[in-house]
């Protein structure tokens, strides 16, 4: 796998996919996770989200041969974690990273650096590409938690790995942080590896990952591209009239569902031009119409609400096999 550090900038898109397949694992008679089956797509940045308690870092766990299924199985490119002769090459990861507080960020680095055939040159490179320069000699104990995270982040690269995990890589980083997060997710991406990411927001991840997998109470609620998740979005639409009686007649002549906004109103469930279509047929002047923004984060929470039954989702687009 071509290095994001490196001076070269071919790659290959050829990095293994990640395959849940009827994943479960159960703590004392309590599925955490629960039949769960979604593949993760090479080239893309795949969010994993469902809210606290999900399932998330179990799965991920499993994924990682930190925990054994109960039933099923998570496999990278066709073979369990620890089918892997020399998993560190394949799989990064920022999962328990083991920091001892008493240890430099640059030693940490080290004792990693030899399981996966590297050396200091690469620990110095990686220090500077998560931009820990200066604080690297410094003890992990008195890192900030977006420091910590930075570690972990370069820890999982050491060796290169076509496939990257990292568990809630947000959290902890300011918000100069998340946008340098944000272009390194989308660079490994564009260089062909798999890059699953897990988070309980989908807002923190909305403008980083191409799909996303979400769970809820350890099951699968749905699977898509982040494009295909904007359909699920309820469509409603601002409109207002110098006319405001007409546009009442006609609010109740076409039985919308509407609430007031602003100086006029927000129709529920129809779209801006069936609104623009009816109200010029009736002849109201309009003078706004417009679609509200999709609120992917509306979807996400509807999505994973106690009271929710899993979406009818499309296949995964990001299925390969
Ligand atoms: N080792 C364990 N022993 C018992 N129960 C566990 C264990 N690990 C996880 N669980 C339970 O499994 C469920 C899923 O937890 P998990 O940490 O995988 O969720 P998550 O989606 O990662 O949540 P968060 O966003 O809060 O990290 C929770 O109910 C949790 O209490």
């Amino acid at each position: 796998m071509t290095s994001t550090t490196s001076t070269s900038t071919t790659s290959t898109p050829s990095a293994p996919a990640i395959e849940v397949e009827a994943l479960t694992k159960v703590y004392g008679g309590l599925p955490a996770v629960d039949g769960l089956s979604f593949t993760v797509r090479p080239g893309a940045v795949t969010g994993f989200l469902g809210p606290n308690g999900a399932g998330k870092t179990t799965t991920i766990r499993m994924l990682l041969g930190l925990a054994e299924p109960t039933a099923g199985r998570a496999l990278i490119g066709g073979r369990t974690y620890r089918e892997h002769r020399r998993p560190a090459t394949v799989v990064g990861s920022s999962l328990e990273p083991g920091f001892h507080p008493g240890r430099s960020g640059m030693d940490h680095l080290r004792s990693f650096a030899a399981p996966c055939g590297v050396g200091a040159a690469r620990c110095r490179e990686l220090v500077a590409l998560v931009g820990l320069e200066g604080a690297e000699h410094r003890r992990v104990g008195g890192y900030s938690m977006g420091m910590r995270q930075r570690l972990g982040l370069a820890t999982a690269l050491l060796g290169d790995p076509p496939v990257i995990v990292l568990d809630e890589p947000a959290n902890g980083l300011d918000p100069q942080g998340i946008v340098w997060l944000r272009h390194l997710l989308r660079q490994f991406a564009a260089e062909g590896r798999t890059v699953l990411v897990s988070s309980h927001a989908l807002r923190e991840v909305q403008h980083t990952v191409d799909d996303v997998v979400i769970v809820a109470r350890g099951r699968l609620v749905h699977a898509s591209s982040l494009a295909s998740l904007a359909d699920l979005a309820a469509v409603a639409t601002y409109v207002s009239s110098p006319d405001g009686a007409a546009l009442g007649r006609l609010v109740a002549h076409q039985a919308w569902r509407v609430a007031p906004h602003e100086s006029g109103l927000l129709v529920h469930d129809v779209a801006a031009a069936q609104v623009g279509d009816a109200a010029f047929a009736a002849g109201v002047p309009l003078h706004r119409l417009e679609p509200r923004d999709v609120d992917l984060e509306e979807v996400f929470l509807r999505l994973t609400s106690p009271t929710s039954a899993p979406s009818a989702t499309a296949p995964h687009p990001a299925a390969v096999r």
